[in-house]
């Protein structure tokens, strides 16, 4: 027989985003609190409600009646749900804590609760995933992949495969930036002179209207941002205003942050204008990075994107060059191309079903075992990976 459960209550959903919220609770003070405030539209006290079903019912707190559905378990707990929104749940919560129920954030009940912690943090990871696509990886990693991979790793360690060890490491960390942005949007920055169509362009990205538009060069004065996913990756579009250089102090301003938004994007999207395109996208490109940034070279990270493409003659058709795209924010022509085409660039390859280290904890643990295979201490490295 274990000890009698200690009595806790926490809040599970998020506050002010679902229609429900669900607060669960455990212990003997749960259950005195249940029995003063709950009542059964059945009638029956709690323990009378076949475990593991919803009993409906009222959450009932001097003249306040709240609709709740609660659901008990064998091992003491409870789960009371009720309307969505801070009121009810905190009247829940409090009726909890009033009959002695020690209230817990649910991060901690997550790090209490869960079978290891990759789970938890696979837990408290997949409630900050906004894809499916990211979803579905940390879900896999969830289930036992990276664990897996890292028990793999300890065996060649044990086997004194020290070269395979340190192979497999070199492959999770480089998985690493893959992991973190799964649930930090990448960010995308883009740019080029002014009016060559950037807010329109992040416009058609997002699918609505979010950046000022305006028929006058130097509209946007300062970095807007748009959240939105590209295929299946979370990103956050970054709207960097005309770079050149000016006279009008706000607008340097913008500028200025507009050129720390480029040096850490992770990908950047130079925007040219078909109409007053004149020779190589690729040299035009180079050329006006030189304009602004001086003589630093272009980074690879950056894609050219030729906008206006609906004002070339012909359907404007042109030979597809490596790191070209030509679109149309206007009428949304190969937009499609583009996407995939950032896809292609910000993620080079990344499948569900392989092991992605996703949070820092993890991948300095990697870092450290990967510096003691490294220094041949195997021992030191299995001691570091048994603390995954
Ligand atoms: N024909 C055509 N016009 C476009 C297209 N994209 C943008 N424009 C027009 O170009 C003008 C400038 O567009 P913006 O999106 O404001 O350009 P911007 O680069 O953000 O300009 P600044 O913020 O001033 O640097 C507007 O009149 C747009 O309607 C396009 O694909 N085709
Ligand atoms: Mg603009």
């Amino acid at each position: 027989m274990s000890g009698p459960v200690p009595a806790r209550a926490s809040l599970l959903t998020p506050v002010g985003r679902g229609a429900i919220a669900v607060v669960a609770a455990e212990g003997d003070a749960a259950r005195t609190a249940i029995d003063a405030s709950f009542v059964a539209a059945n009638g029956r006290p709690i323990l009378q409600q076949p475990p593991d079903r919803i009993a409906f019912g009222h959450w009932v707190c001097g003249a306040h009646r709240e609709e709740v559905i609660v659901i008990r378990d064998d091992d003491g707990g409870v789960e009371v749900h009720c309307h969505g929104g801070v009121t009810a749940a905190e009247r829940i919560l409090t009726a909890f804590a009033g009959a002695g129920c020690e209230v817990e954030l649910w991060p901690e009940r997550l790090d209490r609760t869960a079978a290891s912690k990759i789970e938890a943090e696979a837990d408290l990871a997949l409630a900050r995933a906004t894809t499916r696509r990211t979803a579905a990886i940390l879900l896999a990693q969830r289930a036992g992949t990276l664990s897996r991979e890292v028990s793999g790793i300890r065996g060649d360690l044990a086997s004194s495969r020290l070269a395979a060890a340190r192979d497999r490491i070199d492959a999770l960390l480089a998985r690493a930036q893959v992991g973190l942005h799964l649930t930090e949007p990448w960010r995308i920055a883009i740019a080029g002179r002014p009016n060559v169509g950037k807010s329109s362009l992040i416009n058609a990205l997002v699918g609505y209207q979010r950046a000022i538009v305006f028929d006058q060069p130097g509209t946007t004065r300062d970095v807007l941002t748009a959240d939105t996913a590209i295929d299946g990756w979370p990103v956050r579009l970054v709207d960097a205003a005309g770079i050149r250089e000016t006279e009008d102090e706000l607008e340097a301003e913008g500028v200025r942050r507009a050129r720390q938004q480029l040096a850490t994007a992770d990908l950047v999207l130079w925007v040219l204008d078909a109409w007053e395109l004149t020779g190589d996208p690729q040299a035009v490109m180079k050329q006006e990075w030189r304009e602004a940034h001086g003589p630093t070279a272009a980074s690879s990270l950056i894609l050219t994107v030729v906008n206006k493409a609906d004002l070339l003659p012909g359907d404007a058709s042109q030979p597809p060059t490596d790191g070209v795209q030509f679109v149309s924010a206007r009428t949304g022509e190969r937009l499609a191309e583009l996407i995939e085409l950032i896809g292609r660039r910000l993620v080079p390859a990344a499948s569900a079903d392989e092991a992605i280290p996703f949070t820092r904890r993890q991948i300095e643990l990697l870092s450290a075992a990967h510096a003691s295979v490294v220094a041949g201490r195997a021992n030191d490295a299995t001691a570091v990976l048994w603390k995954f």
